[in-house]
């Protein structure tokens, strides 16, 4: 049997017309869903997606609940650091957790390169059976990127200031620019092999950037954000950024050869289309606002959607992940009115 495949959501990303608004949800698998916490009893994170039935599983799970445009493959950010010889575990009520963090060049120096054909198999076959067998929606794959990787390994785990990590940035401006080069191959490296096992679009984490000013971004992160982008532009796939509290990077992003920029909550989408954001645009309901009454759900979900719109190139999502104690209810029901609203205004 052959498959139509929806491309609502890579036409967006493209910044072409759309007959609706395509949605996804960032952290749309698992968490919210009653079927992924049964799983997630017996299994943890890193058992779960080293089983490619199991972890295809969790990532359609969503796609078939919510009717989402998109699916993520589920896995985190802290993926391919074990292979790099960082001990990572993900600890419930902290996240992920690494007792070797990086204090030195010397420790940069003896992180390994990623082999994915080796070392991430498990992605790589999750992916083929996804895109080649199962999925109807694009499939997106994803990494950290090299300043979000390296908080959690210079800090050790997740932190609220980033003071170790800024520290050994300004300290040690050769051990940092190494580990940005070797952070930035393994991006490189591993985006590749989930483009070529069948991923359709690509999201780029870097969820905690916004903890730098612009100019400490220009001169410490945009050089290998830069390198990153340009290699991946080779794989005609849509590039998406995204970050946390990071508008006040928004524009340097822009000027990065990618073709999404994901917004959080905090910059209305008009405003970003203002400050002269011209590429497409991902976002950016508050997921707090997931816990409100519906008819608040509804009205700031018109909102967005009617700044989305004034311009081809429009992804809805949230600003941020979904919450564990959202209903998968709303989701479905919020997917379910972003596809009629944005259909019906786009149809005029
Ligand atoms: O606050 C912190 O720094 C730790 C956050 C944390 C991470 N992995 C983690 C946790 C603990 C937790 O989520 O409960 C650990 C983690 N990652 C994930 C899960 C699954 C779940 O939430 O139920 C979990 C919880 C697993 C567990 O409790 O055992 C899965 C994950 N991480 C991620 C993704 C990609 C996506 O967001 O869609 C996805 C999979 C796709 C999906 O669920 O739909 C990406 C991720 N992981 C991580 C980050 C850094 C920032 C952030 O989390 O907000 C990011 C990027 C981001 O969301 O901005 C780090």
């Amino acid at each position: 049997m052959t498959r139509t495949i929806n491309e609502t959501f890579l036409k967006a990303a493209r910044g072409e017309k759309t007959d609706h608004v395509p949605v996804w949800y960032m952290r749309q698998a698992g968490r919210s869903q009653p079927e992924y916490r049964e799983i997630k009893e017996k299994y943890s994170l890193f058992e779960i997606t080293h089983q490619p039935e199991l972890c295809a599983y969790v990532t359609r799970l969503p796609v078939e609940q919510y009717n989402v445009d998109a699916a993520i493959l589920y896995k985190d950010i802290m993926t391919p650091l074990p292979a790099m010889g960082m001990n990572v575990e993900i600890k419930g009520g902290i996240g992920p957790v690494i007792d070797n963090p990086i204090q030195s060049l010397a420790d940069v120096e003896k992180l390994t390169e990623l082999h994915p054909e080796e070392d991430v198999l498990y992605v790589l076959d999750t992916i083929k059976l996804l895109t080649k067998e199962q999925l109807n929606v694009p499939l997106i794959g994803f990494s950290g990127a090299p300043f979000t990787l390296a908080s959690y390994m210079i800090e050790g785990g997740p932190s609220k200031n980033y003071n170790k990590t800024k520290a050994f940035m300004y300290t040690e401006p050769k051990a940092w620019f190494a580990l940005m080069d070797k952070l930035g191959d393994m991006v490189i490296t591993y985006v590749k092999s989930q483009i070529k096992a069948g991923a359709k679009a690509i999201q780029i984490f870097d969820s905690w950037v916004g903890a730098l000013n612009v100019e400490d971004y220009r001169y410490f992160i945009k050089p290998i954000m830069n390198r990153i982008f340009a290699s991946l532009k080779e794989e005609n796939v849509p590039l998406i950024m995204f970050g946390v509290g990071a508008s006040h990077l928004a524009l340097e992003w822009n000027d990065l050869p990618i073709d999404v920029v994901g917004l959080d909550w905090r910059l209305p989408i008009h405003q970003a289309r203002a400050l002269g954001i011209h590429k497409t645009v991902q976002g950016n309901l508050d997921p707090a606002i997931l816990l409100a009454p519906w008819e608040v759900i509804e009205e700031r979900t018109k909102a967005i959607l009617d700044q989305g719109m004034a311009q081809d190139g429009y992804i809805f999502n949230l600003g941020h992940g979904v919450f564990p104690s959202v209903k998968p209810e709303t989701l479905k029901r919020l997917a379910s009115f972003i596809h009629e609203y944005s259909a019906s205004k786009l149809s005029r």
